[in-house]
């Protein structure tokens, strides 16, 4: 399925990002609802062919816990992603109309993150680098599935040299400038729970308002964030604490927690019911 913009019908527009446009479309001969997610790139042609040689990866990526990817085009300097419409929407806008998320629902969602997580790792050695709720995306057969990872190097890069990207989602050692490694993404996955759990961005504790800079000087220099005592099931505290090692090397992977889930009973008499 060679994908062409003049295949595609613009029905609608989901939302916009920090860099890309998202809209959802139809393909005309096959009839199927897709969303086009559009991002600008200003490069030169050979980083452009480079980022979409490199996007053919996600044809590779089939797992229940990732959006399918249906096909990439360039269409002057804007790079087009096609991928399956998740027709209930992303798990920021789901909260942030709901309020905030019941607890079996919670370990619904940590079970598919850490699973597609662990996919990309362990068959594609694809760090996500970008966990966070607006990147959990549902749709009315309940399945949970991940996207808006980093897939194409090129593309990444060029991400971070056109547009302001510090995510709130950092992890310490990425704000110090260390590597990606895929414990940077378990953070990621603790905070995006915590604000899942509790309604509203975990930091900081007392709710006030920080500068992007003092945010980020405070997830390096202050202790993890907790769940306010009392609220919560034990084992539920206890598994976002683990997420919220500050140490890397301590901090538990993807595939250790998933051990870990599966491994322990006491898991199951609640938050993963
Ligand atoms: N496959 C999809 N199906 C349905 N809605 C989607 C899909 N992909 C993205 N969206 C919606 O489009 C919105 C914009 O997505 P986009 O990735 O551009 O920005 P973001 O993730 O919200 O923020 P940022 O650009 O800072 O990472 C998302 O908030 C989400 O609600
Ligand atoms: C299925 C699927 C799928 C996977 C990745 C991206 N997009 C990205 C993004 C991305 O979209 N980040 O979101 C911020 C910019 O809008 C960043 C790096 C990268 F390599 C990608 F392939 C996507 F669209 C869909
Ligand atoms: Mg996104």
């Amino acid at each position: 399925l060679d994908l062409k913009a003049e295949d595609l019908k613009h029905l609608k527009e989901l939302g916009a990002g920090n860099g890309g446009t998202v809209s959802q479309v139809m393909h005309i001969t096959t009839k199927t609802l897709m969303a086009k997610k559009i991002i600008h790139i200003d490069a030169n042609p050979s980083v452009r062919k480079q980022i979409l040689r490199e996007l053919q990866i996600l044809h590779d990526c089939n797992s229940k816990y990732i959006v399918s990817f249906y096909g990439a085009f360039m269409s002057d300097a804007d790079i087009s992603m096609c991928m399956e419409y998740m027709d209930v929407g992303s798990l920021d806008n789901i909260y942030k109309k709901k309020g905030p998320v019941p607890l079996e629902i919670v370990g619904k969602i940590t079970l598919a993150v850490l699973e597609g997580l662990n996919y990309l790792y362990e068959n594609h050695r694809i760090i996500h680098r970008d966990v966070k709720p607006s990147n959990i995306l549902v749709n009315s057969k309940g399945q949970i599935k991940i996207c808006d990872f980093g897939v194409s190097g090129q593309l990444i890069n060029s991400i971070a040299d056109t547009f302001v990207g510090t995510s709130n989602y950092m992890s310490p050692e990425r704000i110090q400038g260390a590597s990606y490694s895929v414990r940077s993404d378990v953070w990621s996955v603790g905070i995006t729970l915590m604000e899942l759990a509790m309604g509203r961005f975990p930091f900081p504790p007392d709710g006030s308002q920080l500068t992007v800079l003092e945010l980020l000087q405070h997830i390096v220099n202050e202790p993890a964030p907790r769940l306010p005592t009392g609220e919560f099931p034990e084992d539920f505290d206890d598994f976002v604490q683990q997420c919220l090692i500050k140490v890397v090397s301590e901090r538990p992977s993807p595939n250790e927690l998933l051990v870990r889930i599966f491994g322990e009973i006491f898991f199951y008499g609640t938050f993963l019911n």
